[in-house]
This record gives structure tokens, C-alpha cells and sequence, in this order.
């Protein structure tokens, strides 16, 4: 059946809302390497929950457990303890309904596929038929802004519009909540502008829920309804500032209100604090 969501035609019934959290994260811990000799925790003690159609931040100095925590909650790490619910499961592998979108576009498309296909892969292992495939790589491509590059191969674009396509895929199996581990931390400043306009469009569109890693303080008041900041590793959550800045937000505008200078110098000062 198809819906509507957030004005996008999707091919699923939203999942059940509106009872708990999208992501409900408790007492996390996790240790590498445990009872060996180079056993290190990473993560102490991290609770914290994000609602449906949020978009959370989450930042903390160099080193701090900030991948580690993302691949806990998207499935792809496991647990040393404590528990992590999406719509109240615990993941045992990344979602159906989960994306996951890496900072190294160059390695995360394949080379010999063109950028249609490339987009088709997630979809055809997971049996959608050929024709809604067609139609969601078109529609993705569009969102993003690269209606006219199906055909291409990764390696005929730039880095920017490789990052692009690498969303698209992400959208194209139509996640209740996305993952980014420093998405745009690859590209040029001004391409970064537009990634993050792109990504704070799609997120209107289609309603996805979305949980990001950035080094970039300013990029997290930019985006961010709420900032999670982690302590150094072992990481704790030091504090969680909510960005009260008007929406939508615009690089010129936002960037220039002296919330935002505000709220950036607090996040800053939590970051570097040791
Ligand atoms: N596979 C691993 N095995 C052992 N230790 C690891 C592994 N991956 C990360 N660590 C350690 O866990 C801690 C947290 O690393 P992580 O990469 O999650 O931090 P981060 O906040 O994302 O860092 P950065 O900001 O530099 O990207 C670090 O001390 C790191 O050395």
C-alpha cells in the first residue's frame, strides 16, 4: 500500500507512533576488547531518548565514544550493557527501518555500479519489486537534488554530490530514523552549507527522525533540536542543551542571531571543559 508521509508517497504503513520514543537509550556501556590486556571502555554510562521527528546532535571532544555510540545504537556494535530501543526493540543488527550514513562517501558507493543502481542495492535485498525500485531512485535523486545523474558512475561526480547520493540511498529504503557519523566532514565549506540545508529539507519532507555525529559545534546549533555533548571517554552524557533558534533555519540568518552565538559559545565551553 501506499502512503503519504510528510508529503513523499512511501510504500509502508508509518510504523505504530505517538506511545514512546523513537530511540530510548539506557545505562549504555561499552568495553572493547573485554578481559584482554588493550580492553578499553569507551562508553560509560550514556542515557538518553529521542522523539519522532527530532533531530539530535550529539558532540564531545576527539576520542570521546561518539562513533562507538553510534554503531551501538544502529545495530552494527554490540552492547556491553545497558540497553538501546528502537520503537521499543533492542537491535540485534541495523533496522529495516534504520539508515546509516558514514562520513566516506569514497568507499561507501560501489564503483562499477552507475548511481541508479547503486541506490537500488538496499532495496532489491530487500525485495522490493523492480518498479517501486524505479521509482524510489527517482524520487530520492530528486530530493536530493541529482535527478539527472542515475546514469552516472560514482566516480564522474564530486565529493559533495557522491555525499548526496549516499543520503539518497539511505532515504530510498524510506527510514523512520537516520544515523550520520560525520556526514559532511569531507567536503568543502560551501558544499557543507548546502549538505546541511539538504539534509534539514529531507528531514521536513520526510518526517525521518534523525541522530547525527558532528565534530562541527556550530553545525551542530545549526541543525539540532536538541545537542547531546559526551564527556572524554569514558563517556558520560554531560549535558543535553536544547536549541531554541526559529525554524526553518537559513546559513544566513541563523548563523547570524545572537542565540546562536549563545548557544554555540555554552556547547564550546561544555567540549573543552575537561
Ligand atoms: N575497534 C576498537 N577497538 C578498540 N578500541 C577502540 C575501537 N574503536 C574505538 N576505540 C577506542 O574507543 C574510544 C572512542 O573512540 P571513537 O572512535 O568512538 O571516538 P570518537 O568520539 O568518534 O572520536 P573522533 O572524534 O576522534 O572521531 C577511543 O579511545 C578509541 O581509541
Amino acid at each position: 500500500m501506499t502512503t503519504s508521509r510528510g508529503g513523499v508517497a512511501t510504500d509502508r504503513e508509518p510504523t505504530a507512533r505517538g506511545s514512546g520514543p523513537v530511540l530510548s537509550v539506557e545505562s549504555l556501556r561499552k568495553v572493547y576488547n573485554a578481559g584482554r590486556a588493550d580492553e578499553r571502555e569507551a562508553i560509560a554510562d550514556v542515557s538518553f531518548e529521542v522523539e519522532a521527528g527530532e533531530f539530535v546532535c550529539i558532540v564531545g571532544p576527539s576520542g570521546a565514544g561518539k562513533t562507538t555510540l553510534l554503531r551501538c545504537l544502529s545495530g552494527l556494535l554490540p552492547l556491553t550493557s545497558g540497553t538501546a530501543l528502537f520503537e521499543g526493540a533492542a537491535m540485534q543488527r541495523v533496522p529495516e527501518q534504520v539508515g546509516v550514513v558514514f562520513q566516506d562517501y569514497s568507499r561507501s558507493l560501489f564503483p562499477w555500479l552507475s548511481i541508479s543502481r547503486n541506490i537500488a542495492v538496499p532495496l532489491k535485498v530487500r525485495k522490493v519489486d523492480r518498479q517501486a525500485r524505479e521509482r524510489r531512485v527517482r524520487e530520492v535523486l530528486t530530493a536530493v537534488g541529482l535527478g539527472d545523474v542515475g546514469k552516472r558512475y560514482p566516480w564522474q561526480l564530486s565529493g559533495g554530490m557522491q555525499q548526496r547520493v549516499a543520503i539518497a540511498r539511505a532515504l530510498a529504503y524510506q527510514p523512520d530514523l537516520l544515523f550520520m557519523d560525520e556526514p559532511f566532514a569531507s567536503v568543502d565549506a560551501q558544499t557543507r552549507f548546502d549538505l546541511e540545508d539538504l539534509i534539514l529539507r529531507v528531514r521536513d519532507e520526510y518526517g525521518v527522525t534523525i541522530v547525527l555525529v558532528t565534530h562541527d559545534i556550530d553545525e551542530a546549533v545549526y541543525l539540532a533540536d536538541r545537542v547531546i555533548v559526551l564527556s572524554p571517554a569514558p563517556s558520560q552524557v554531560k549535558e543535553i542543551v536544547a536549541v531554541d533558534l526559529a525554524k526553518p533555519r537559513s546559513q544566513a540568518v541563523t548563523r547570524s542571531d545572537e542565540r546562536f552565538t549563545a548557544l554555540r559559545q555554552h556547547l564550546l565551553e561544555l567540549v573543552t571543559a575537561s
